[in-house]
């Protein structure tokens, strides 16, 4: 019998998703006869290790993703489940997208001190975010509210907010939802209000580019329209060079119905903003190509200055 093994991080979220994930695997590979078992091996990443230190200070993105995909390319491993945010936009050489399951809400969501909303929070109230797309948005809707770093697993975040100063703290519902502590969510900021950052709420499931066995069963796993949507979000990201933290959001959403034409309908919408939330550039289209959409969303803000927002941010 074959044996998958699964590399992932240690934190509680990358433990439960990709103990779901392998669930679903598992079932996936009973209904089509596939016979094979999953061993999962835990990999401590530099992200992991250096929690004391700005996410963009450090290098970003691949921070989480970097070990494991060496033990991927290495063979010590057969699959990786990645958050799909994390993921910066060029994988290794060797490496691919084995699949894009079914989104999960990719909304952000306010955990406060006993506010309802976004709106309800006091004058000059202290929130604490590490993401300047979070910063950006929260202080372009209210000015007043004061913005702290606040940085850890999603399980230390909270335990910042009951033992720090913090009124509220903001972190993306999909991993709330998903660790099963969806009732600690205040409010959920709808894409209007916030836009979440690309990708957030869909998984990535990695794997050798030459490995036919993985592929083949990761191949039937894949949500198509969930995938759609990640394309167009990442082609804007690559457009803009988003490939380190930040302040720049998309979120596209896929209708089949309704559009007139044998491909689905996406409709993405992207954001560009100072960290102050004082400039704020956002556009919306709508297009069945989802490279095309992506670029042209970014094309759209880099006409109204995008690029010297980012090269100021990234300085
Ligand atoms: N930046 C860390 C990170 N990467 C993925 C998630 C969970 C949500 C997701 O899967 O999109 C989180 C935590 C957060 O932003 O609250």
């Amino acid at each position: 019998m074959k044996t998958i093994i699964v590399g992932t991080r240690q934190s509680a979220l990358a433990m439960t998703q990709t103990g779901q994930v392998v669930e679903l695997l598992k079932q996936l590979a009973a209904e089509h006869g596939i016979a094979c078992q999953f061993e999962i091996k835990k990999i401590v990443t530099k992200g992991d290790r250096i929690l004391d230190v700005t996410l963009s200070k450090v290098g970003g993105k691949g921070l989480f993703v970097k070990e494991i995909e060496q033990a991927l390319v290495d063979g010590e491993i057969d699959m990786a489940v990645h958050s799909m945010k994390d993921m910066p936009f060029e994988l290794p050489e060797g490496l691919v997208v084995g699949a894009i399951p079914k989104r999960e809400d990719a909304r952000d969501a306010l955990i406060t001190r006993g506010y309802r909303s976004l709106q309800e929070l006091p004058l000059g109230a202290l929130v604490g975010t590490s993401s300047l797309r979070r910063a950006s948005q929260l202080q372009h809707l209210r000015p007043d509210l004061r913005i702290e770093s606040v940085r850890g697993n999603i399980d230390s975040r909270l335990r910042k907010l009951d033992e720090e100063n913090f009124d509220a703290i903001m972190l993306a519902a999909a991993g709330l939802h998903r660790i099963g502590w969806q009732d600690r969510i205040s409010a959920y900021l709808p894409p209007e209000e916030c836009l979440p950052a690309v990708g957030q709420g869909a998984l990535c499931i990695e794997c050798r580019g030459g490995d036919t066995f993985m592929l083949d069963l990761l191949g039937k796993f894949q949500h198509e329209p969930t995938a759609l949507a990640v394309r167009a979000e990442r082609a804007f990201l690559g457009r803009l060079n988003g490939g380190c933290q930040v302040p720049l959001g998309a979120y596209a959403s896929v209708s089949e119905a309704g559009s007139g034409l044998d491909t689905p309908l996406l409709t993405l919408t992207g954001m560009v903003g100072t960290p102050d939330g004082a400039t704020m550039l956002k556009e919306t289209a709508s297009g069945s190509d989802p490279e095309a959409l992506g670029e042209l969303i970014a094309d759209k803000l880099i006409a109204q200055g995008a690029e010297r927002i980012l090269a100021e941010v990234r300085e």
